[in-house]
């Protein structure tokens, strides 16, 4: 059975700093005291005016209270603060970890807006709660506090202060479900809200040029919205009703107080100021514990939000587990890549089968330049990544040479791979390539000719807004200085001018060739087939070697120089 109140993010600081120790608990506890304390001091003090006034213990412990008051509530502010960062500095740093550790499908199925709206809102909103809850436990202590101080002065008027709590967390239990269920429904809607915002801002040149279009899109948005709007607003009204409630409480007790109590305990009235001055005393952290409760609803919701992000991760990554420890292998001296029966397939929400690749069989040489072509979703991209051992095939296995590939060797095997897939990021920063002198990546942009546009010096390359041309190209020098043993163009010349399309085909692939590498290159130039040693068609998800009169209706050409000139450095050719 679950607790009435959790304190998810308790847990969560806890679990993630390991800080919440004995003296942080101590020290909430003595800042509420310390403050019940400098009340009853205060209290105290004042009526000793009627006897001549406070004695020099009266200031003394007053200094006392309100040192020990500072001294722990600050402690506990400025540790509050520092666990919670830290936990939200442990998470996010966590989750990244897991994340470029993950399968590409475990992360496709997760989806970019999920996993932003976890790492930057929801921890973003622990970090926001976490202050304010120590500071509401510290207020929790010290209404104790005061309680027990109040029932030293008159017990019935603790019972009645112990009612409207009693009451107002009653109230609290009984709509805690709904609490929590609104604002799950609220995240949920936000993140739908994330989704839309994403596709208004990467579909804006579509939008902005389509006045229906932009309506449509735009409606949809305000409808999400709104339905953000509905569920939070139900949620703070229901919140607000229990405001209202604690508030009416806390007059009708103070009226109880002045006109019931007098009648029930006759030496009552010698204590009155004593009670009224406490109750004022409390009233205020009270309601700001009472305040507190939606943001800890809300809290509990996003720990449980990043907790299941985790568990998706963590599944992905349990069937991995081993692959992380293995030491790295150089297969970079390998001859044949064999695919022996790999097939792969897609599946809906619901494990049906929406698209299927293979089973494929066949071999990649070392030196070879490939081709693969085929219509629009016949599943080149999907081979690919197959190929590359980013998806992990549901059957059959690969070998490279006589070694099997498997968990042990996994990344190894990835590491034979630089990629430029259609949908590649461009980084900034050579990743990876730290020693790659400035003087070869600028001579290599001369060579793409787009050292006009951007240079590479401190690590870093000047621009990368680029054209979608230039932009591949400078995947290309990227790639080429990753330099690995086999590459993989997907449609990386597509949107090249005829030029650089004829360098790349003519020149580029077969100098790496020359150099010894593996090229598999997704084209549908078929002008430019002759340059391949083979071409490879998929067609729907099956792949099938196009004999070698088809490569023919190619168009076998002189193989001139880039755009009729040398290349101006030994590179890529070397
Ligand atoms: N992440 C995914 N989840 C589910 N289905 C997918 C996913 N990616 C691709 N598909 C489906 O798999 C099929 C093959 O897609 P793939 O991207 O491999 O084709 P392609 O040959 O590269 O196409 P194109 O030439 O248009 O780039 C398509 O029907 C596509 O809808």
């Amino acid at each position: 059975m679950s607790s009435p109140i959790r304190f998810g993010v308790f847990t969560f600081l806890q679990r993630e700093t390991k800080s919440l120790d004995r003296k942080l608990f101590v020290l909430t506890a003595t800042s509420g005291m310390a403050n019940a304390l400098n009340l009853a001091v205060i209290n105290a003090s004042v009526e000793a005016l009627r006897n001549g006034g406070p004695s020099w213990q009266h200031f003394l412990w007053f200094c006392l209270s309100i040192g020990l008051f500072v001294y722990s509530f600050r402690y506990v502010l400025y540790e509050s603060t520092r666990i919670a960062e830290a936990a939200i500095c442990s998470v996010r740093v966590r989750l990244a970890d897991k994340i470029r550790r993950s399968d590409l499908l475990t992360l496709e199925s997760i989806g970019e807006a999920d996993i932003h709206a976890r790492i930057t809102r929801d921890t973003g909103a622990i970090a926001q709660a976490a202050r304010p809850l120590f500071a509401v436990a510290q207020a929790v202590v010290m209404i104790v506090f005061t309680i027990i101080y109040i029932a030293t002065v008159s017990p019935i008027a603790m019972l009645l202060c112990v009612t409207l709590i009693a009451g107002g967390a009653g109230i609290y239990l009984k709509d805690r479900k709904h609490y929590e269920e609104g604002l799950n429904n609220a995240s949920k809607q936000e993140d739908k809200l994330f989704d839309s915002l994403n596709g208004l801002l990467r579909g804006f040149k579509e939008l902005r040029i389509n006045k229906l279009k932009s309506d449509d899109v735009f409606e949809d948005f305000h409808a999400t919205a709104a339905q953000v709007r509905e569920s939070r607003t139900s949620v703070m009204i229901l919140f607000s009703n229990n405001v209202i409630f604690i508030e009416m409480f806390f007059v009708i007790l103070l009226g109880a107080i002045a006109f019931v109590l007098p009648i029930l305990s006759d030496s009552f009235s010698t204590s009155a100021t004593k009670i009224v001055a406490a109750i004022l005393f409390f009233f205020g952290p009270l309601v700001n514990v009472v305040t507190m409760i939606p943001v800890l609803a809300q809290v509990n919701v996003t720990v449980d939000n990043l907790g299941r992000l985790e568990a998706t991760l963590d599944e992905g990554l349990e069937k991995s587990a081993e692959w992380e420890t293995s030491p790295l292998t150089d297969f970079g001296a390998f001859r044949t890549i064999r695919l022996e029966g790999v097939g792969f397939t897609y599946r809906d929400s619901d494990g049906n089968a929406t698209f299927q690749v293979g089973p494929i069989d066949g071999e990649v040489r070392r030196g070879e330049i490939l081709f693969l072509v085929g219509g629009n979703g016949s599943g080149k991209t999907t081979f690919m990544k197959l190929f590359t051992a980013l998806y992990r095939p549901a059957q059959g296995g690969i070998r490279v040479d006589d070694v099997e590939i498997g968990p042990t060797n996994i990344q190894s095997y990835r590491n034979l791979f630089s990629a430029i897939f259609t949908d590649f990021h461009l980084f900034d920063k050579l990743h990876g390539l730290k020693d790659a002198a400035p003087e070869r990546v600028n001579a290599l942009l001369r060579l793409m000719e787009i050292s006009h546009k951007t240079v590479f010096g401190d690590g870093r390359f000047s621009n990368i807004q680029l054209s979608t041309g230039q932009r591949k190209r400078l995947a290309l020098v990227v790639s080429y200085l990753e330099d690995k043993a086999i590459y993989i163009f997907d449609e990386v010349a597509a949107d090249q001018d005829p030029q650089f399309r004829r360098y790349f085909y003519e020149t580029l692939l077969p100098e790496m060739k020359g150099a010894g590498k593996t090229v598999v290159v997704v084209s549908h130039d078929d002008r430019y087939f002759h340059v391949a040693d083979r071409v490879l068609q998929m067609d729907y998800g099956t792949l099938l070697n196009l004999p070698r009169t088809a490569i023919q209706g190619g168009n076998p050409r002189k193989r001139p120089t880039a755009r009729g000139k040398k290349p101006t450095s030994q590179e890529p050719g070397q």
